[in-house]
């Protein structure tokens, strides 16, 4: 099954992430408090967006189950991960909306949200834009599950929690989404498969670029420009 070889082939990948500075200074406990705040004013906005292409998605597929899990998803991304949001802003020991009240698209996650939003918009066949959105919940499960494997975190750990909420809370939205793929796959050409393959490694790659604009405060250089 394609899914299968996805997972595999991106473990690498995934575990590169987990060694850099971003997920390190989580385990440690001794990440700089503002790439705390710097990812979650941009992740506040990438989850709202990730909302909204459920919402595109929607309207494409005559299948009332997926119609059901994207409204289930859209709930949880606008109220359940606001758990894993709250570990964070508890952790910096600052009010959530005050560090998200200046969020932007700095310009990992603008590209990111953008290659998703490329294949919603362009493609008819949800399972292109759901192979570029599989990463987000799989990568996050994955680095919950090596960070729970490899750690024994103390209990008040700032950031056990977020490690945990995202071992375990990940796993019939990851399921769902590699079912789309490995459902399409089976009526699609060898040609149209390679770009669902493309898509899924270039989020993968988008997550990591992610954390690390987080780690290194990535912003605009041009912004405040007038224009
Ligand atoms: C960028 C990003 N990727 C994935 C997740 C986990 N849903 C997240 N919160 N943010």
């Amino acid at each position: 099954m394609l899914s299968e070889i996805l997972k595999k082939e991106t473990e690498p990948m995934i575990e590169a992430i987990y060694t850099d500075a971003f997920i390190q200074g989580l385990v440690h406990g001794d990440i700089d408090d503002d790439a705390v705040m710097h990812y979650l004013r941009a992740d506040a906005l990438y989850l709202e967006e990730f909302a909204k292409l459920y919402a595109m998605l929607m309207s494409k597929t005559d299948s009332k189950e997926t119609v059901r899990f994207m409204m289930g998803q859209m709930t949880f991304l606008l109220d359940g991960e606001s758990e894993a949001h709250a570990v964070l802003a508890r952790a910096v020991n600052r009010p959530y909306e005050d560090i998200i009240e200046n969020g932007e698209w700095y310009p990992s996650a603008d590209h990111y949200i953008k290659h998703m939003y490329f294949n919603a918009c362009t493609r008819e066949d949800i399972a292109y834009a759901i192979s570029a959105m599989a990463p987000c919940p799989y990568v996050y499960r994955r680095l919950g599950q090596m960070a729970m494997e490899r750690n024994t975190f103390a209990a008040d750990h700032p950031y056990r929690k977020w490690f945990e909420f995202y071992a375990n809370d990940m796993n019939d939205t990851v399921d769902v989404m590699f079912s789309i793929i490995d459902d399409a796959v089976m009526h699609m050409a060898e040609k149209e498969v390679d770009v669902l393959k493309k898509n899924y490694v270039e989020s993968t790659e988008h997550e990591r670029r992610f954390f690390n604009m987080a780690a290194t405060k990535e912003r605009w250089d041009g912004v405040g420009i007038n224009v």
